[in-house]
C-alpha cells in the first residue's frame, strides 16, 4: 500500500508505504495493525501500556489481548503519542467508545491536519448520543469527510489467524474511503466500499446490543429457535433506527447488518455474546464483565442507543429489554415474557 500524492501536473505518483497509526493495543486494534502490515502499510501503534508496546515492539506478540499470535515484525508501538503520530497518514482509532472523545482531545495536537481518521469502533456515545465516526470528527477537529468507519463480521480473533473475512468501509468522500479500503486489502481481507455512514455504524453499534440479548437466551439453555427470532428481530430493530436516521435500507442486510449480526451472536469469541450468556446464566452485570474480560460495547450502548431511539420515537423492545435487565433490575426470566406479552403486530418495519 503505497501513499499517492498530486504532483504539479495533476497526475498521481506513487512514492511510499502509507503510514498508518492504530491507537489502542487491544484485540481489534493489534488485529488492524495486522490487516494493514499484510496490506503494505508502515504501522506503528500508540498505546497506555508501556509493558504492551515494549512487547508488540520487541517481541512481536501481544500476549495480554491476543495471545498465541505472532505479529509482523515491522509493527512498532509505543506510548509516546507524539512519536506514534509524526506522519500518519491514516489515524486509526481502536479505544472503548466511551473513552474516544477524552482521549482523542488530548491527542489531537499530534494529529496531522491532513490525516485520515478511521473508527473502528462499535458503540454510540452515552449522554450525547453521537456515533463514533462524530465522536472522532468533533475531538479531532476534522472534518466529516476525513472520517471513514470500518465494521463488519470481524472477530479480532480468526482475522489474527488470517481466516478469510470481508468487512465495510464508509465514508462520504469516495477518496478518503477508497484509500482506506486500499490500506487494509490483503489476500484474507476483503473491504467493501460503502457512502451509508450512518447505517454502517448503527449496525455495528447495536448489533453488540442484540448479541448480549441472544447471549442471555442461551445462557437461559433456550435453543436456536430463540436464537434466529432475536437475531431476525434485533435486524428489524436496528433497521428501524437506522431508517429514521436517514440510512440506506440496502446497508442493514448486509456485512455490516446481517453478517456482523450472525458472527456477533453465534461466536463463542464474542464478549457481547459472552457476557451475556453470563448474565443468562445468573450473573450480576458486575460478575459477568469480570467474566468476559474485553470492551463488550453493548452494555453502555443498550442505554445510549435507547436514549437516540426514545429521542426520535423509535420502537426497539430488544434494546429496551437488554437494558431494563442490565441496569434496571428487570429479571432473565421476566424479559423473555415481556417481549413475547407485547400486543400483536403485522411483520415487517
Ligand atoms: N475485538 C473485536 O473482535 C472487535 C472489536 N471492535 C471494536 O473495536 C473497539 C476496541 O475493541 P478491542 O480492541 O477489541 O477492545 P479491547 O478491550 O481488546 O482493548 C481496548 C484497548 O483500549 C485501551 N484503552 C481503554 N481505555 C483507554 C483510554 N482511555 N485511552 C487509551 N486506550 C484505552 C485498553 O487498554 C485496550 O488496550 C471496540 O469499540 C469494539 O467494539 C470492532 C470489531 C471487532
Ligand atoms: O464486533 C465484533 C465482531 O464483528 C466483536 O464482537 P465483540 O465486541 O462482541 O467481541
Amino acid at each position: 500500500m503505497t501513499a499517492e500524492h498530486s504532483t504539479s501536473s495533476g497526475t498521481t505518483e506513487t512514492e511510499r508505504p502509507l503510514r498508518a497509526t492504530v491507537l489502542g493495543t487491544g484485540a481489534w486494534g493489534t488485529t488492524f495493525a495486522v490487516v494493514m502490515a499484510d496490506a503494505g502499510c508502515d504501522v506503528r501503534m500508540w498505546g497506555r501500556s508501556s509493558e504492551v508496546c515494549a512487547q508488540i515492539t520487541r517481541d512481536h506478540r501481544n500476549s495480554r489481548n491476543l495471545p498465541g499470535v505472532r505479529l509482523p515484525a515491522q509493527i512498532t508501538a509505543t506510548t509516546d503519542a507524539a512519536a506514534a503520530l509524526a506522519g500518519a497518514d491514516l489515524v486509526v482509532v481502536a479505544i472503548p467508545s466511551q473513552s474516544a472523545r477524552v482521549t482523542l482531545t488530548t491527542l489531537r495536537e499530534h494529529v496531522p491536519a491532513s490525516a485520515v481518521a478511521v473508527s473502528l469502533m462499535k458503540g454510540v456515545e452515552l449522554d450525547t448520543d453521537r456515533r463514533m465516526s462524530e465522536v472522532v470528527a468533533e475531538a479531532l477537529g476534522l472534518p466529516a469527510r476525513q472520517v471513514v468507519v470500518v465494521s463488519g463480521p470481524n472477530l479480532a480473533r480468526e482475522i489474527a489467524e488470517r481466516q478469510p473475512t470481508a468487512t465495510v468501509v464508509a465514508g462520504t468522500d469516495p477518496e478518503a474511503t477508497a484509500l482506506v479500503a486500499r490500506a487494509c486489502t490483503n489476500p484474507y481481507f476483503r473491504p467493501y466500499t460503502n457512502a451509508d455512514v450512518v447505517g454502517v455504524e448503527l449496525c455495528g453499534a447495536v448489533k453488540n446490543v442484540i448479541a448480549i440479548a441472544v447471549g442471555i437466551a442461551q445462557g437461559k439453555g433456550f435453543g436456536l429457535n430463540t436464537t434466529a427470532t432475536v437475531i431476525t428481530r434485533g435486524l428489524v430493530e436496528i433497521t428501524r433506527l437506522g431508517r429514521a436516521l436517514g440510512a440506506s435500507a440496502e446497508t442493514f442486510p448486509g456485512l455490516a447488518g446481517m453478517g456482523d449480526l450472525m458472527a456477533t451472536c453465534a461466536s463463542p469469541l464474542s464478549r457481547n455474546h459472552t457476557l451475556g450468556k453470563h448474565i443468562g446464566e445468573g450473573l450480576t452485570l458486575e460478575e459477568a464483565i469480570a467474566a468476559t474480560g474485553g470492551t463488550a460495547e453493548g452494555v453502555k450502548s443498550s442505554r445510549s442507543v435507547l436514549e437516540l431511539a426514545r429521542s426520535l420515537g423509535v420502537d426497539m423492545p430488544i434494546t429496551q429489554a437488554v437494558a431494563a435487565v442490565l441496569y434496571d433490575g428487570l429479571a432473565v426470566d421476566e424479559m423473555a415474557r415481556a417481549l413475547l406479552a407485547r400486543p400483536q403486530k403485522a411483520e415487517g418495519l
